[in-house]
């Protein structure tokens, strides 16, 4: 027990009084949009007004309970390392905010990256989820902030970045530190989409296990090994009771575990989710299909990501590198992996690219 414990001191197994309560909702498991910031990534940041709009529109009508919009690499992420937002990110979550009339509107943040200026700004703008990621090993980073997210009267959210690589109990070590910091929800994060079947629900179980009542438990599944709706199924069975997904899989590398068919597969067996598949089937066919130029496919790079364990959000930057030096992209992934590199270092990609392009120089004709 921590003493930190009584921040959350309403939660009880099944969370009658937490601001998720499944129970009250008649639900049994809550389904969180990230089409408008995971799927950022895949649009590089070009996100109109009218498509955030939209798409808020359609997933709220839907019933989508919580809708994520933020630059693809959270407040504060439009830059030149990251890229730079088509429109800020505070006019989008505003425009949300607006257009929503159930849902609850979420901003994700890197501690680092985004400040706690921007989450007061976040919530002025009428964001009520803050969900605060850092690397799975890393959660004491996040500790104020999640103090801070609480004073302002966010709901808030952990998510652990790359969780595939710690081992169960370990994880279970860092999302402990996140729940006493404040933290009502951690997510097991698949940022590489590198996690197979038990390997994400066997970390599912070991939060659940270790967080008991003081915290939810989500997951957060990419397709780079076209695992995310198995992994997400086997999750909620480990316990886990917020999923994430995304329209079309709009999201990083492969993209995400796509919020529509989560929701069939979640029907199908019989797990309610809340939300009318036939209206989030058109959110995805009428809202967001027409808008995607590019679909996050399991094309030989982002399958690498998976097999090295490669953070998603590294694909497009190393497809720019690639094409600048001429080296496939999938190599600069693949050194990306044995070097272990995690998430905040997508300029390297341009160092790899240029030594691969010395090594290709080098070679004897
Ligand atoms: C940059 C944040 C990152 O995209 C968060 C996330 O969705 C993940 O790690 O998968
Ligand atoms: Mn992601």
């Amino acid at each position: 027990m921590s003493s930190t414990q009584s921040l959350n001191a309403t939660a009880a197994p099944d969370y009658p009084g937490h601001p998720n309560d499944l129970a009250a909702a008649g639900i049994d498991l809550r389904i969180t949009d990230t089409t408008l910031r995971d799927g950022s990534h895949a649009v590089r940041h070009r996100f109109t007004e009218a498509q955030v709009r939209e798409t808020v529109r359609a997933l709220d009508t839907a019933g989508v309970q919580v809708i994520e919009v933020t630059h693809g690499d959270g407040l504060g992420g439009s830059s030149f390392n990251y890229g730079f937002s088509l429109v800020p990110e505070l006019e989008l979550v505003k425009a949300a905010v607006e257009e929503a009339e159930q849902a609850k509107i979420a901003v994700l943040m890197l501690p680092g990256l985004g400040t706690i200026d921007h989450l007061k700004a976040a919530r002025d703008a009428g964001a009520s989820v803050a969900r605060i990621a850092t690397h799975c090993s890393e959660a004491d980073v996040s500790i104020q902030h999640f103090k801070a997210a609480r004073d302002l009267g966010f709901e808030t959210v952990g998510f652990l970045m790359l969780s595939h690589r710690l081992e169960p109990e370990q994880l279970a070590e860092q999302a402990r530190i996140m729940a006493d910091a404040g933290c009502q929800g951690v997510y097991v994060v698949d940022s590489a989409g590198a996690l197979v079947l038990e390997q994400a629900s066997d970390r599912v179980a070991a939060v659940v296990a270790e967080l008991g009542s003081d915290a939810q438990v989500g997951y957060h599944g990419h397709q780079n090994l076209s695992f995310g709706v198995a992994n997400s199924v086997l999750a909620y069975r480990a316990g886990a009771r917020q999923i994430d997904g995304s329209l079309a899989a709009l999201g990083a590398g492969a993209g995400n575990s796509p919020t529509e068919v989560l929701v069939a597969a979640y029907e199908r067996l019989g797990i309610r989710t809340g939300v009318d598949l036939d209206l989030v089937l058109s959110a995805a066919n009428d809202v967001a299909l027409p808008y995607i130029t590019r679909l996050p496919w399991m094309d030989r790079a982002s399958i690498v990501q998976g097999y090295a364990g490669v953070y998603s959000s590294f694909l497009l930057h190393a497809e720019r590198a690639g094409e600048r030096y001429g080296v496939p992209s999938h190599e600069i992934l693949r050194r990306a992996g044995e070097k272990g590199y995690v998430g905040g270092q997508e300029d390297l990609m341009i160092e790899l690219a240029i030594e691969l392009a010395a090594a290709q120089d080098e070679v004897p004709a």
